[in-house]
């Protein structure tokens, strides 16, 4: 699959939300007041539920904000084309699932497949789903980490981009798993803003599990 983003202007990003938003915010920052050296812009911010610092963030930045809750659905494949027409009417050259805790069904793949984007915070394929961190540190493994990555029908399943490593310590018992996945997000935020920054800028190409970042001036 050929890059989507064609254009030289800023591509725009809509980014998902379920909680605090730090990766949201590493972002933003990067992006600063120069969307055309970042090669990006946050063109608005979509949430499965209210009150979240996420939101907050955005607020604060100015950019507008969607809630698309599923109890205020019939089903989860209404929700589903819910939060697809939401993203949708902001054109969204990239979707970008930020610590967004909701899987998402046919509908929105069919409209965002192979330009939506997850942080995960495990490295995958190990510990996929819900609880990365906890499973992580439960099974034992002596390093962990984060992965960006496309998102395809499967629960964190799709091409990766970008992988960051973080060491897993005797000091990481299992009632620490708060502190593990913030020295995990001290990484990711880096790998993320990296990771959708390149993306954006030089473009790329999915072919079966592979990610090609093109390399512009080479
Ligand atoms: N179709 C896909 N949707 C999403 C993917 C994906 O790979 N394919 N990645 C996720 C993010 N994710 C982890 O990276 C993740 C988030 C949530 C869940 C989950 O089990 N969610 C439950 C609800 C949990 C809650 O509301 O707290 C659910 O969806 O019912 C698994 C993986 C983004 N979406
Ligand atoms: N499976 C999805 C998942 O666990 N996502 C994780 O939620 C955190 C969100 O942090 P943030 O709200 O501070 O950006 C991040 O670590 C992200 O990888």
């Amino acid at each position: 699959m050929a890059s989507p983003l064609s254009s030289a202007a800023p591509a725009r990003l809509v980014v998902l939300v379920s909680g605090s938003g730090t990766n949201l915010q590493a972002l933003l920052d990067a992006i600063g007041d120069d969307p055309e050296g970042y090669g990006a812009q946050v063109v608005a911010v979509g949430a499965d539920r209210d009150g979240i610092a996420g939101l907050e963030r955005a607020e604060q930045a100015a950019i507008p904000t969607f809630v698309c809750r599923v109890r205020d659905h019939a089903s989860r494949a209404e929700w589903d084309a819910a939060l697809a027409a939401a993203t949708a009417a902001h054109r969204p050259d990239l979707v970008v699932s930020a610590g967004f805790m909701k899987i998402v069904g046919k509908e929105f793949l069919a409209g965002f497949g192979g330009r939506f984007i997850n942080t995960h915070p495990a490295l995958l394929p190990s510990f996929p789903g819900a609880h990365g961190v906890r499973d992580a540190l439960a099974y034992g493994v002596k390093v962990t980490g984060c992965t960006v990555h496309f998102v395809d029908d499967g629960v964190d399943t799709g091409p990766i981009i970008a992988q960051g490593v973080v060491e897993v310590t005797e000091e990481d018992t299992p009632e620490g798993e708060a502190a593990l996945h913030e020295r995990i997000k001290e990484v990711e935020r880096k790998l993320l803003v990296e990771a959708v920054g390149r993306l954006a800028r030089d473009g790329y190409r999915i072919e079966g599990r592979k990610v090609h970042l093109d390399h512009v001036g080479e």
